[in-house]
C-alpha cells in the first residue's frame, strides 16, 4: 500500500490515495499500526482520501486507537493540498466530502503547490444533546465538571466533533497526559471529548493545548481551534477573529457574523511516501 506522511502544523497522519490503492479491508485496525511510532509509520492516525459522489473527494478519518472521527480540520487541509498537488482535481476551491457533510475550501497555491488552505468548517453545532453531552440547557458555557476531584469550568462546541474549552492562566501548566483521559472519557461526553486548555492573550489571540480524543496529546487541533474561537465568543473573552498559537504552529479563525460559519486557515505539509507491506 503506498501511503504519504504529511501534517497541519504537526498534526500528522498517513494519508491513503483510495483513487488509486485498494480501500483498507479494516482501516481501524491499519489506523492502530500505522500510527504507531516506534513499530509503524507514526502518526496521529490515519486519512483515507477517497472518491466521492458528491464532491471531489471525501475524507475518512481515524484517531490513534482506530476510532473513526466525524471530523479532522489539520486532516482537512492536508487532504485538499493532496487533491490539487497530486491532480486528483486541480482547481484552486475545491469540495470535500466529510463527516458532517461537504465543506469548500479554497487554496492558496505558491510554485504550482498547495501552501495554505481556507476551510469552511460550517455552522457550530451548540445544542448540548448534539455535540453530544448530557449537559442540560441550550448551551453549556462555562459549566462547572469535576473529574478527578478537581472541578473545570467548561463550553462545549461541536464542530460535527464533540469539543470541550476550559479556560486557564498558564496552558503550559496543564498536566495535559495526567488529566486528559479523565477529562475526554467523563460520563457527560457520551462518544467522549476532544479536550482544550486555553490561555487568552488579548480579545484576538490565545495560546491552546489540546488532549484528543482517540489519540492523546496532538500538536494541534484545527476543529478544536475553531471549537476555541466559538467558545470565546460565547464566553465574552474573545472576539469572531482570532490568532490561536498552538504547539505546532498557528491557525487563523473566524466565527462569521454574516453567515454564522466558522472558517479556518492554515498550512499544509507533504513530508515523504513509501510503501506498507503488511
Ligand atoms: N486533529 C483533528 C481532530 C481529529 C479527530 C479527533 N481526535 C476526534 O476524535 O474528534 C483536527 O485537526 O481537527
Amino acid at each position: 500500500m503506498r501511503f504519504t506522511k504529511m501534517h497541519g502544523i504537526g498534526n500528522d497522519y498517513v494519508y491513503v490515495n483510495c483513487f488509486a490503492e485498494k480501500m483498507p479491508a479494516d482501516p481501524a485496525a491499519l489506523s492502530i499500526k500505522v500510527a504507531d511510532r516506534h513499530f509503524g509509520i507514526g502518526g496521529d492516525g490515519l486519512i483515507l482520501i477517497c472518491p466521492s459522489e458528491k464532491a471531489d473527494a471525501r475524507m475518512r478519518m481515524f484517531n490513534a486507537d482506530g476510532s473513526e472521527s466525524e471530523m479532522c480540520g489539520n486532516g482537512l487541509r492536508c487532504v485538499a493540498k493532496y487533491v490539487y498537488d497530486h491532480g486528483i482535481a486541480r482547481k484552486p476551491r475545491l469540495q470535500l466530502e466529510t463527516g458532517r457533510g461537504v465543506l469548500t475550501v479554497d487554496l492558496e497555491v505558491k510554485n504550482d503547490k498547495v501552501a495554505r488552505v481556507r476551510v469552511n468548517m460550517g455552522e457550530p453545532i451548540l445544542e448540548p444533546a448534539r455535540i453530544p453531552t448530557t449537559f442540560g440547557g441550550t448551551q453549556v458555557v462555562d459549566a462547572p465538571l469535576t473529574v478527578g476531584g478537581q472541578t473545570y469550568a467548561v463550553t462545549c462546541v461541536s464542530m460535527g466533533n464533540p469539543h470541550a474549552v476550559i479556560y486557564i492562566p498558564d496552558a503550559a501548566a496543564v498536566p495535559l497526559e495526567a488529566v486528559g483521559p479523565g477529562l475526554e472519557t467523563a460520563p457527560v461526553f457520551p462518544r467522549r471529548a476532544n479536550i482544550h486548555f486555553v490561555q487568552v492573550h488579548s480579545p484576538n489571540e490565545v495560546t491552546m493545548r489540546t488532549w484528543e480524543r482517540g489519540s492523546g496529546i496532538t500538536l494541534a487541533c484545527g476543529t478544536g481551534a475553531c471549537g476555541v474561537c466559538v467558545a470565546g465568543v460565547l464566553t465574552g473573552r474573545t472576539g469572531r477573529k482570532l490568532l490561536a498559537h498552538l504547539p505546532g504552529g498557528d491557525l487563523e479563525l473566524e466565527w462569521s457574523a454574516a453567515d454564522n460559519n466558522v472558517y479556518m486557515t492554515g498550512p499544509a505539509t507533504e513530508v515523504f511516501s513509501g510503501d506498507w507491506a503488511d
